[in-house]
């Protein structure tokens, strides 16, 4: 092993230590999936399949890779009419295809706000967006997830500390996400937008948002949260990723003209590589006529029966447990059915409670800090349309069972030290 290798392996070694050591994994080919961010099940959809293989069949003499950066020879008729159209399917000006939601926050982030601007961002948003902001040289400021008052404040301070920013004469843009990825709980984004418009009046302020988790599962037809509220001319971009409910890779920005031309001057992610290959265009032209004609709205419908649904029933089971003195040592689950279909239940034991799950073929996964933020160990469950109610009431009944492996609901609770070998 070299000395650099030798370096390499303590970092991995100080992980594994303090049981953050991360490794890929595969999950059993019938496993149920209660995990992935595949929210509608297009992943294994035949409908999906029989669209994409339509797609590929309309022009035979498709050019199979786009041959190069989109700056250069990997631009097309195809990738420019597709973009054009999913901007008019959320109500948007202009539209930019990026390789990915990470490529277009980190590029986003890093050449919008100038010097000296101001980057207000919830304090759960997204890695890439952290990566983008860091290379600008724009002021970073965080708010607390999710809480208006707390942005308020921070907007406060700016306009009082800084008369630039209170003349309109510097920018402040606001970061925030339409679901976020661990709690699976909504920014309260026409609150964020009016406390920001009130405080801002001079046209110096700007709201992106990321709807990574909405595209697809929420709003009519799945246009996102943006669409929902009808805050389309109130927010600066939005991002729409393709990765998660609708099956494929890539993303799209929604923004203004001008904007789509800066970034396509200034955002390195998107300059300095290969663009999308035909396949992957036509995946995502294919997923996108699912939703145009209506094909995903009963799997929306299905996938928020199932929330309330399994919601129902963890609830159900904590008021079992509810006796038990420390009891939300060995369990939380959330005190309202998430508009998204992400849960997270919380528990001290994330690993042993996902183990049990995964035995009985589950595909669940723990999450710990720095994930998440200390005292807040869980295992996230994503409900998907393909789930049925049967799964459901299966796995709250394994979780169930775990508990019962450890706690009894009617007898004493366990010793600290039985505990101690969980
Ligand atoms: C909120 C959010 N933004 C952006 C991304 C990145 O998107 P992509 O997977 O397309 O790179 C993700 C996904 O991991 C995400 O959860």
């Amino acid at each position: 092993m070299s000395n650099l290798e030798r370096t390499l392996q303590h970092h991995l070694d100080r992980r594994r230590a303090s049981s953050t050591l991360r490794n890929l994994t595969i999950s059993a080919p019938n496993a149920v999936d209660f995990s992935s961010n595949d929210f509608l099940s297009l992943s294994t959809s035949p409908a999906l399949r029989a669209a994409y293989l339509q797609e590929l069949q309309r022009d035979s003499s498709f050019r199979i890779g786009s041959g190069g950066s989109r700056l250069l020879d990997g631009n097309s008729e195809y990738a420019e009419a597709l973009e054009r159209d999913i901007a008019a399917f959320h109500n948007a000006p202009a539209g930019l295809l990026c390789n990915s939601g990470f490529d277009a926050n980190a590029g986003i982030f890093a050449c919008i706000p100038q010097p000296n601007d101001v980057v207000v961002y919830d304090a759960f948003i997204h890695a890439s967006v952290h990566d983008g902001m860091r290379l600008s040289r724009a002021k970073r400021i965080a708010f607390e997830h999710n809480s208006v008052e707390d942005l308020q404040r921070v907007l406060e301070e700016c306009v009082a500390g800084d008369e630039f920013v209170r003349r309109g004469r510097r920018n402040v843009f606001v970061a925030v996400e339409a679901v976020y990825s661990m709690d699976g709980d909504l920014a309260p984004l026409k609150e964020i937008v009016e406390v920001v418009e009130r405080l801002l009046p001079q046209g110096n302020s700007h709201v992106i948002v990321d709807e990574a988790h909405s595209t697809g599962a929420l709003g009519a037809k799945g246009r996102g949260l943006v669409c929902e509220l009808g805050l389309e001319e109130r927010v600066f971009a939005r991002l729409h990723t393709f990765g998660k409910a609708l099956a494929c890779n890539g993303a799209v920005v929604l923004c203004s003209p001008v904007v789509r031309h800066y970034l396509i001057n200034y955002s390195r992610p998107l300059i300095y590589t290969t663009f999308m290959s035909y396949p992957s265009l036509a995946a995502i032209r294919a997923a996108y006529s699912l939703l145009w004609d209506g094909h995903t709205e009963p799997l929306q419908l299905h996938l928020r029966f199932l929330v309330e649904e399994l919601f129902s029933r963890l609830q159900t089971l904590r008021a079992r447990y509810s006796g038990v003195p420390d009891i939300d040592h060995w369990i939380q689950v959330p005190s309202e059915a998430p508009n998204s279909p992400i849960f997270a239940v919380l528990t001290s034991q994330p690993r042993s409670l996902a183990k049990h799950c995964q035995d009985a073929g589950f595909v669940v996964r723990a999450v710990v800090p720095p994930t998440v933020p200390e005292g807040t160990s869980r295992i996230r469950v994503c409900v998907h349309a393909g789930n049925t109610s049967e799964q459901v009431r299966r796995f709250v009944e394994r979780i169930d069972e775990w508990l019962g492996l450890h706690i009894d609901p009617e007898g004493p609770v366990e010793t600290t030290s039985e505990r101690a070998r969980l």
